[in-house]
Formats: structure tokens, sequence, C-alpha cells
């Protein structure tokens, strides 16, 4: 664990984590979403930062878990519109040449063959620098979308193995030697070094060469992966170069940590890097962090956060009473979430409301906050990392991008100076870069 690693979280949507951050007059990320120079001034920045990557979540449709229907996400912004990561993860690539890029892309609704073509596409283009957050899709509104049932829990990830087995194949079909591609005898490739991939599974059929150039970094794209379930590490042991994981305080992230190590070691792998997410919100001084968190708590509303509520619980929560203690809501989608959310912000378990959690869900979707100066965030980003043995953060701004600015410009200098994160980047390809 030679240093701490940061990544950077978004969504290609009018906000990340906090409900109304696009009605903040310090936020650009509205206006930003019809402009390539948003992006890739945000991608210079975070490359000034040292940063090893932006990562894109994706949910690609509204949900329509709260009152049944997306009318609560669309009257607010809560992620709606959601636009695709991948063209603007193309548009930050290409504005910078160390930054790596980290898409989500659900095996919900996207055949393999294709996915693995946009995949290897962006990678080779940039240079290896993709890396390829891959979900199951685990949302209700996804499936309906792209007229898909929603399978079992554990079955996503029977079908996620299989998918994986198809990419794999078609990164691992070039031979030593496969491309000549020499302009003297007109000689691009060698077919007979090309494996022509043939599947047929319970799930999925294929049968095809690779129609993309290999990876430039080790063969694929960097796979990342973020479910915590006994199945979902089972899957990140077997296929992920690094975990995303949200854990609500620094109890829980070691824990977490100390059984993902004990899985891979299960696995018979070494221990697999987390990064854990958090949000910063930055001030000159604390008490000014403090306003902008408190302008920011003020305009979410409680019907948006009701409606970020309801995913994570599996429930409408329009039927509960606000005022009732969250831990008496009985819920069979997320007990983690919801233990989590109890416990928000402290570990001293004490109890909050419906109402308490909704809020603290519309601001931050149970990311652990980190509010202060820089030389605070500094501190507690220093004393979350040696604590909890991850391997970095995945971190997520309140606004943007005038707090991603004043992270880099101001956090980053403390971290360099504590010989915290390194110096400039020491690779080239977004896989070298994680592991140095
Ligand atoms: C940091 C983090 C980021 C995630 N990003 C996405 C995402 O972008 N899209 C998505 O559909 N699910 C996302 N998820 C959900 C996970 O992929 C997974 O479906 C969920 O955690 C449930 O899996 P589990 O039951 O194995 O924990 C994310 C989870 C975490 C912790």
């Amino acid at each position: 664990m030679a240093h701490m690693h940061l990544v950077h979280m978004f969504f290609h949507s009018p906000i990340t984590h906090t409900a109304l951050s696009w009605a903040s007059p310090e936020d650009g990320q509205l206006a930003g979403m019809g402009s390539f120079g948003y992006w890739q001034d945000l991608a210079r920045t975070l490359e000034r930062g040292g940063f090893d990557a932006a990562f894109f979540a994706d949910t690609p449709a509204a949900s329509d878990q709260y009152k049944d229907g997306p009318e609560t996400p669309i009257t607010y912004g809560v992620v709606w519109p959601t636009h695709d990561p991948m063209p603007v993860a193309a548009v930050m690539l290409a504005a910078t040449t160390h930054l790596g890029v980290g898409v989500t892309l659900s095996i919900t609704g996207n055949p393999p063959f294709l996915a693995y073509r946009r995949l290897s596409t962006l990678d080779y283009m940039s240079g290896g620098r993709l890396g390829w957050n891959v979900v199951t899709g685990h949302m209700r509104a996804e499936h309906r979308a792209v007229g898909q049932d929603l399978v079992g829990h554990d079955e996503r990830y029977d079908v996620a193995d299989e998918f994986m087995e198809i990419c794999n194949a078609l990164w691992d079909s070039f031979a030593p030697g496969a491309l000549p591609m020499d302009k003297e005898s007109g000689i691009l490739g060698d077919p007979s070094r090309i494996a022509r991939v043939k599947h047929v599974g319970k799930y999925f059929r294929c049968e095809a060469v690779s129609p993309t150039l290999p990876s430039p970094q080790g063969g694929r794209p960097v796979i990342f992966q973020a479910g915590s379930s006994g199945r979902g590490m089972e899957f990140a042991v077997k296929h992920a170069d690094g975990i995303f994981a949200i854990q609500p305080h620094l109890k829980a992230m070691r824990a977490f940590r100390e059984r993902f190590d004990a899985a891979a070691a299960a696995g018979g792998r070494e221990p697999i890097g987390i990064l854990f997410g958090l949000q910063y919100v930055i001030g000159s001084t604390e008490e000014e962090a403090r306003r902008r968190l408190e302008a920011l708590r003020e305009r979410v509303p409680l019907d948006a956060g009701l409606s970020r509520l309801s995913a994570p619980l599996g429930i409408d929560c329009s039927t509960l009473d606000p005022d009732q203690p969250l831990e008496e809501v009985p819920t069979e989608a997320s007990r983690g979430m919801a233990a989590a959310l109890v416990q928000i912000g402290s570990d001293t378990g004490r109890k909050v409301t419906v109402r308490e959690a909704a809020i603290q869900m519309g601001l931050t979707v149970g990311l652990p906050q980190v509010v202060g100066s820089p030389e605070q965030i500094a501190d507690a980003l220093e004393h979350y990392w040696r604590e909890s043995g991850g391997y970095g953060f995945n971190l997520s701004a309140a606004t943007k991008p005038g707090m991603i600015e004043e992270f880099v410009d101001h956090v980053v200098p403390i971290l360099r100076k504590r010989g915290l994160v390194r110096p400039e980047y020491t690779g080239s390809t977004l896989r070298e870069n994680l592991a140095a």
C-alpha cells in the first residue's frame, strides 16, 4: 500500500449524490451537460491533481420505486436526466494523457459482444486508460425500460459470470504475432492467431472474432466491481481488479475490508484494493464549509429524499410516517443499507427517523461526509486511509466544478507534502497507475 489512490465519482446527470445540488448558485453541472468543454476542463483538473480516474456511475432509467412512478426524480432532477456515460468518457480521455475513466456498463440490456466492442474501442483509443464497473442492474425501472424480467439477486451474478466469460474469451483471443500490421506485405492480421470465440451458454450465445484491436493494458480494461453481498464478493474475487464500496463510518470500512480480504484469500487471491466512497464539502474555513453544507441540506426536498430512500429499502417510502424510527421499517431489499442509515455519520448507533434518513439520503446517498477546511479534509482522508486499510477513495463533490478545483488546488498539495499521494503519474495506463 504505497500511496493513497484517488478516483472521482460522477453521474452523467445534473447531480452526483446531493439532490438539488444543480440548483445551487455554485453548481455548473446542469449547464455542463450540454458542453464538451465542461467535461474536458473537469478531466484536466483531475489530471492536475494526479487522480487515477474519473468514475461514472450509471443507472440508465429513472427510478420508479417511489409512488410507483418517475415523477419525483423528474420533478427534482434526482439522477434524471441520466445521459450515457460512454461518450463523456471519450471526451475526458481525449482531453488528457494519464487520467483513466471508469464507466459503468450494466449487463442488463447490453449483449456481451456489443458491450465488449464499446469498451474495447474506448480502451484502445485511450492507450489503455479505461476501467469498466461491471454492474448487474438491480433496479426495476432499468429492466422495464429494456423489456427484461428482473432476475433474482444471486442469479444476476450467474448471468454476470457468463457475460464475463464471453468478454474474457474475446480479450484473450489474440496470440502473439496476431497483428503483423505490415504495410509492405499488406498483411494486417493473422487469422490463424486470432481465436474465434464460440459460446453457447445458459443465458448467452456468441460466435465471433474480436471486432477490435487488443487492449493496451494487460489484455483487458481494469475491471471494477461494487457488489458487497456474499455472492457479489464471490464475483469480485473471480473478476475484479478494484472494488468500489460505500460504508457509513470507519469501523464499518475496516470490517468490510477484513471480510473482503478473507474472501480473496479463500479464492486464492491477494487482497483486492478497495476504494471507499466519501463525499467532501470544502470551504476555506470550517465555518464556510459548514455553511455550504447547511445551504445544501436546506435545499433537499423531503420528497426527493424519500424517493432516494425507497430504492435501497425496496419499498415506497411515501407510505411511511416520516417521524417513525427507521429501525421499525421492515425491509427485505437491503438490510445492509438500512442498518448503515440507522448509524449514519457515527458509529454510536443513534436511532434516526425516516425523515432524517431521507434528508441524509437526499444529501449523500449513504456516503460518509468529510466537511471542513483543506487541512481538515486532508486529515480526515489520512485518518480514514490509515485506519481502514483501504486502497484509497472514490470521492464525490457536493457541488461541481468549484469544489473539485478547490480540492485539487488546496487538498492535493497537502496530501503530496505528506507523501500520501504520488507526486506524479508513473505509468501510462490505468492499470499501471492503479498498481503504483
Ligand atoms: C460505490 C458503488 C457504486 C455503484 N455504482 C452502481 C452503478 O453505477 N450502477 C448500478 O446499477 N449499481 C451500482 N452499484 C450497485 C452495485 O453494483 C450492486 O448492484 C449493489 O451493491 C447490490 O449488490 P450486492 O447485493 O452484491 O451488494 C454501486 C454500488 C456501490 C457501492
